[in-house]
């Protein structure tokens, strides 16, 4: 069963700016940010590509936290070329990170033990962290939406704590064929997979964590949709793409009120 009422968990808001974004794309919507001037009911989350880090850091003067888009699962410092790894995250200040997007798994390969682990990694070491699922279009055709989800879903519980669902982690449910497409999930559609991940934490964490855990919705959210999806009582907020790199991404914020 759907345990709570939305408005009892903070909204959450990601902008996902992928290997999207460049100086010239970044600038107007931190502009935007800035002028916004206010402190955003939901919580507001950029992940900038590693390139964008610091400098968006800086230059965000609102209540915005940073993540990273992805991670290596090792531990500590090491020679990874080309990764990022969890203590430079935390040398740079950030609390956030993002596993299990979609293009990790389906354009570099990640299976769901790989996303799993960086997922346990990065919570050991006190980070909180956007765990992204979501099912193929082929597999929603085949009626097998649920069970990707789910064992998705079920790699992740099997290493992390129980009680890191609560409060360290946020679900983002993403189905790929509305990811960057245009092809928005109806609201309806959106809200029966956020039951079914929502009646999944009840049945294998426990209620407090289904209650508790914010799970979002992401693919093709525009500020023109977001008010739909965002009033599911499962939906508790958006991970934004392409529209997180425009000044209106404020408005998608201020769409995913409580
Ligand atoms: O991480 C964000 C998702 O991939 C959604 O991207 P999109 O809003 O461009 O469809």
């Amino acid at each position: 069963m759907a345990a709570a009422a939305p408005s009892s968990r903070r909204p959450w808001v990601g902008g996902n700016w992928k290997a999207a974004a460049t100086k010239a794309t970044i600038g107007p919507v931190v502009e935007a940010l800035n002028k916004s001037g206010e402190g955003f009911a939901a919580e507001v989350v950029i992940f900038p590509s590693a390139m964008h880090l610091e400098s968006t850091k800086e230059a965000l003067k609102v209540d915005a936290k940073i993540g990273v888009q992805n991670i290596h699962s090792a531990e500590k410092l090491g020679a990874f070329t080309g990764e990022l790894v969890v203590p430079q995250v935390q040398d740079m200040g950030l609390e956030w990170v993002m596993v299990g997007h979609s293009e990790r798994r389906h354009l570099f390969g990640e299976a769901d033990a790989v996303v799993a682990e960086k997922a346990r990694v990065a919570l050991a070491a006190g980070l909180k962290v956007v765990v992204c699922v979501g099912e193929k279009l082929d597999e929603r055709e085949a009626g097998q939406c649920r069970a990707v989800v789910v064992r998705q879903l079920d790699a992740v519980a099997a290493v992390v704590p129980a009680e890191s669902w609560a409060a360290s982690i946020v679900v983002a449910y993403e189905p790929v064929w509305a990811i960057g497409t245009g092809k928005v999930a109806s609201a309806e559609q959106a809200q029966e997979a956020h039951k079914d991940i929502r009646e999944w934490l009840e049945a294998k964490i426990g209620a407090a964590a289904s209650a508790a855990c914010r799970i979002v919705y992401g693919g093709s959210v525009k500020p023109g949709n977001c008010t739909g999806l965002g009033a599911q009582p499962d939906i508790d907020g958006f991970l934004v793409g392409g529209a997180a790199l425009k000044p209106e991404f404020v408005d998608i914020i201020r769409g995913a009120q409580a």
